[in-house]
């Protein structure tokens, strides 16, 4: 059972906590992302992982065993932990072919010559590269050399993948091809995967759970959807999603248990919490609406002015000038939509959410607008 347990683990940096008292439990055949804006801790939590940078405090379990621990004085080094790295400059060997590349980790091992062929036919088969075995790095184009790539990782057997922003060389198109080779592999091979990414995208579409981090500490640690539907706070909503979630700032003018009226812009809107909630009179807070929230239709009840109109074909992100408030919405279908039309606006009666206006920006209450 590969699982990962990361505990309280802490690495510093020049008097900075790069990762800071990371609790993690990456189960057996999981599909973590890293996620998280630039330096926020996701390449040093996998390098300590991998046994490549070592913590300045807390303790690593591999599947059962100890690998680090700065109380027990434990610290394996990396080529002992079992573990394959894939990284975003996967250098291959460039005087060695494709069935090269592969098999070479394999000879340095001993592995017998029969053995040998097997698993680097069964690799290259998996991720269709059989046709170019005798061909050099460089006669391979980009999406070519990554499958190569992953193919020489995953030829000793690792059970868990170490991944670090691998697609990030790669064309749009080629990038959504080998998500869908990576989702198929991950389910092929049984492993688990970890997987560093600043694209929301990309976390979200491959992950099984995402954890997300800023300024070093976890955020949100959930099922993709469940961070999208649920955040943890202000900053996980804002990261996930595109276009971002409109967070509003919003007054509480009244509240009566779980309905408040909130001031927004310079109109009143009621809000109707799911579950019971903290919002007392007077209180600053964020109102959090999806872009697919807002609905451009006749029968809105809200006015509002076309400020920008984006069509991408599938969609279009259409900005609104709303009460005063420059607010985001996503229309799906061919609509067409013109700077200054005059529109009316209505909120879906979806998950919404209200945020404490602060630093952390918990979330307090989900609910319905009207
Ligand atoms: N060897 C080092 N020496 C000093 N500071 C470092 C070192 N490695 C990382 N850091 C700092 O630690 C923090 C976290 O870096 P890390 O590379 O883990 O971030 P990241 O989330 O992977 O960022 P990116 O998406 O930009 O790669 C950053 O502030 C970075 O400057």
């Amino acid at each position: 059972m590969p699982e990962i347990i990361l505990k309280n683990v802490t690495k510093t940096f020049d008097h900075t906590n790069a990762v800071d008292h990371l609790n993690l439990v990456i189960k057996d055949r999981d599909f973590i992302t890293l996620l998280g804006p630039s330096g926020c801790g996701k390449t040093t939590t996998l390098r300590m992982i991998a046994g490549l940078e070592t913590p300045t405090s807390g303790e690593i379990i591999i599947d059962g065993q100890t690998v680090f621990s700065s109380e027990k004085g434990i610290d394996v080094p990396p080529q002992k932990r079992n573990v394959g790295f894939l990284f975003q400059n996967y250098a291959l060997w460039p005087h060695m072919t494709v069935l090269q590349n592969i098999t070479f980790g394999l000879e340095n091992l001993n592995w017998e010559k029969e053995k040998i062929r097997e698993r680097s036919s069964k690799l290259m088969r998996m991720l269709q590269i059989e046709e170019y075995k005798d061909r050099y790095p460089a006669e391979l184009s980009g999406g070519q050399q990554q499958r190569v790539a992953i193919a020489r990782t995953l030829a000793t057997g690792p059970r868990i993948l170490l991944m670090d922003e691998p697609l990030s060389n790669l064309d749009a198109k080629l990038r959504m091809e080998m998500r869908s080779e990576l989702k198929r592999l991950h389910m092929e091979t049984d492993s688990t995967f970890v997987y560093v990414t600043h694209d929301q995208l990309e976390a979200m579409t491959l992950a099984t759970r995402i954890s997300l981090m800023k300024k070093g500490k976890l955020q949100q640690f959930d099922a993709p959807l469940t961070v999208y539907n649920c955040p943890s706070n202000a900053f996980t909503a804002d990261f996930i999603g595109n276009p971002s979630i409109n967070l509003i700032p919003v007054k509480v003018e009244s509240r009566q248990e779980q309905e408040v009226l909130l001031h927004m812009g310079s109109a009143s809107i009621h809000f109707h919490a799911l579950d019971s909630m903290e919002a007392e009179k007077g209180e600053s807070l964020l109102l959090g609406i999806r872009p697919e929230n807002i609905e451009i239709s006749d029968e809105g009840t809200i006015e509002a002015k076309v400020y920008s109109a984006l069509p991408s074909g599938m969609e279009t992100v259409v900005k609104l000038d709303v009460l005063g408030l420059i607010l985001t919405a996503v229309v799906f279908g061919d609509r067409e939509f013109h700077i200054n039309d005059k529109v009316k606006i209505r909120f879906r009666s979806r998950k919404n959410h209200l945020f404490r206006h602060d630093e952390e920006g918990r979330r307090i209450a989900s609910g319905e607008l009207d």
